[in-house]
């Protein structure tokens, strides 16, 4: 720190402390002035040297390490937004994700909540992908956004996706280099699904006839199932613009038809662990008659094991991914229907005659849902979160209502990043039994 002859200077350089992680997985510390500063790359513990960048703090050196600390594996990290955290200890990272839960069930008002069980998916696992599209000069960049900018990180190596997508990358660039409907941006997700390679395409422009050629011959050199198509802006619906063979995926014991686009969990292992989290924390008894309640139910990942233990009354508000579950429920114990929650949600009155409450809300929560959820009080709710902002807001409404916590089980689904997904077993009334043994009064 330098002082000028005629008083304080701003400082150029500073050293702090980081004293923890932020929900974005940066490093946060207060400055001797009392203001907070949150540093990328860095670990709680860890002594690091700031500099004065334009008026903003950013690190200059790590003067002591976190025993958490680790060399980066990917060569892109640090340029390339995807993964934040890949300087820690994937040990560490899972057990900062559980703390993170249980402070969110705390903050609910859950202090005495179950240990949970964790699990962490291994790299290379991560079947969906959303990547931007660039035209630059002769090249397409195909890749992830710059950390804090539009730019876009031309994917060369990632250890996150799975190898279908890894290995499709460099067609694809060949493919979209020729679309005249690509002008300059566009983007494209990715599912992995059963029957292949999903492919969602989006540009700056329309298609023309002889796009549409090229689609369907990079469909039949890369094997792909379809290849859709929408407009970049707007939300007008994917139309299908190559079409090879039939779309499946299986879930449960049944298969279904997932629309384009659609919401699967982000690797098969996880979306197994997250079945077996959700059956587990159902009461041990339910009976022919019961009704599960499922909320934000998508193509049917949970409506399908949840079947097997009782009938199951799935909503969802995305018609098509409503459409599809509905179309491969035949045969099995789920009814299916197309509601938006957040307009409709459904009544109290229904809740409180259903012997369990599944819901999956998107990241914001199920704020009017739960309304309805904490005045009907169902014996149990199973609340599946991807934000544990959303879980500490949605939990407090049952913890005002009397429940209980009987299960937790904390999912490190999006390695090297901060998201963190959660599976919470809630019980109302006197006792419960749960599948997994656990016993809890309330
Ligand atoms: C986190 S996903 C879970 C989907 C499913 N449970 C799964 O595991 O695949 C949330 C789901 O909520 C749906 N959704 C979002 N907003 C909704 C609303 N207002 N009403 C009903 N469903 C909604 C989304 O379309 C999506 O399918």
């Amino acid at each position: 720190m330098s002082i000028a002859e005629n008083g304080p200077a701003t400082p150029t350089t500073i050293d702090a402390t980081i004293a923890y992680l932020g929900a974005q997985g940066d490093g946060g510390a207060r400055l001797p002035d009392g203001s907070i500063v949150h540093v990328p790359f860095t670990l709680p513990g860890e002594v690091v040297r700031l500099q004065n960048s334009a008026g903003r703090w950013v690190l200059d050196k790590i003067l002591t390490a976190s025993p958490d600390r680790v060399e980066p594996p990917c060569p892109l990290f640090g340029e390339c937004g995807g993964c934040t955290l890949q300087h820690m200890r994937p040990a560490a990272l899972l057990e900062w994700k559980v703390d993170r839960v249980k402070a969110a069930l705390g903050k609910a008002g859950f202090t005495d909540s179950p240990n949970p069980q964790d699990f962490q998916v291994s790299p290379h696992s991560r079947r969906r992908a959303d990547l931007a599209i660039r035209r630059q000069g002769k090249a397409i960049l195909l890749g992830l956004h710059a950390r804090n900018s539009s730019d876009v990180v031309d994917l060369t190596s990632c250890l996150v996706l799975h190898p279908t997508i890894i290995n499709a990358l460099p067609a694809l660039r060949d493919g979209l280099r020729s679309l005249e409907g690509l002008r300059q941006s566009g983007d494209i997700q990715l599912n992995v699904l059963d029957s292949g390679l999903d492919v969602l395409l989006s540009t700056d422009h329309s298609l023309t006839t002889g796009d549409r050629t090229r689609l369907a011959a990079l469909a039949e050199l890369l094997s792909i199932p379809r290849i859709s198509w929408k407009p970049q802006s707007g939300n007008g619906e994917a139309e299908n613009v190559a079409q090879r063979g039939s779309v499946r995926h299986k879930l449960g014991d049944a298969e279904v038809s997932p629309p384009a686009g659609a919401f699967l969990q982000a690797t098969a292992e996880s979306e197994l662990w997250i079945q077996q989290a959700v059956v587990h924390a159902l009461p041990k008894k339910l009976g022919k008659r019961d009704t599960i309640i499922e909320l934000y139910a998508g193509c049917g990942t949970l409506s399908f094991p949840l079947a097997n233990h009782a009938r199951v009354l799935a909503y969802e508000g995305y018609a098509s991914a409503a459409s599809a579950l509905k179309a491969g429920s035949g045969g099995t114990r789920v009814t299916a229907s197309c509601r938006d929650l957040n307009r409709q949600p459904i009544m109290s009155k229904d809740l409180t005659a259903a012997a369990v409450v599944v819901l999956d809300p998107p990241h914001a929560g199920a704020k009017l849902q739960m309304m309805q959820l904490t005045m009907g009080k169902p014996k149990t709710v199973i609340y599946v979160s991807c934000n544990p902002a959303a879980l500490a807001k949605d939990a407090s409404g049952l913890h005002s209502a009397g429940y209980t916590v009987s299960s937790v089980t904390v999912i490190d689904q999006f390695l090297w990043s901060a998201e963190v997904e959660a599976v919470c077993g809630f019980t109302h009334g006197s006792s419960h039994r749960s599948r997994n043994g656990l016993s809890r009064s309330g």
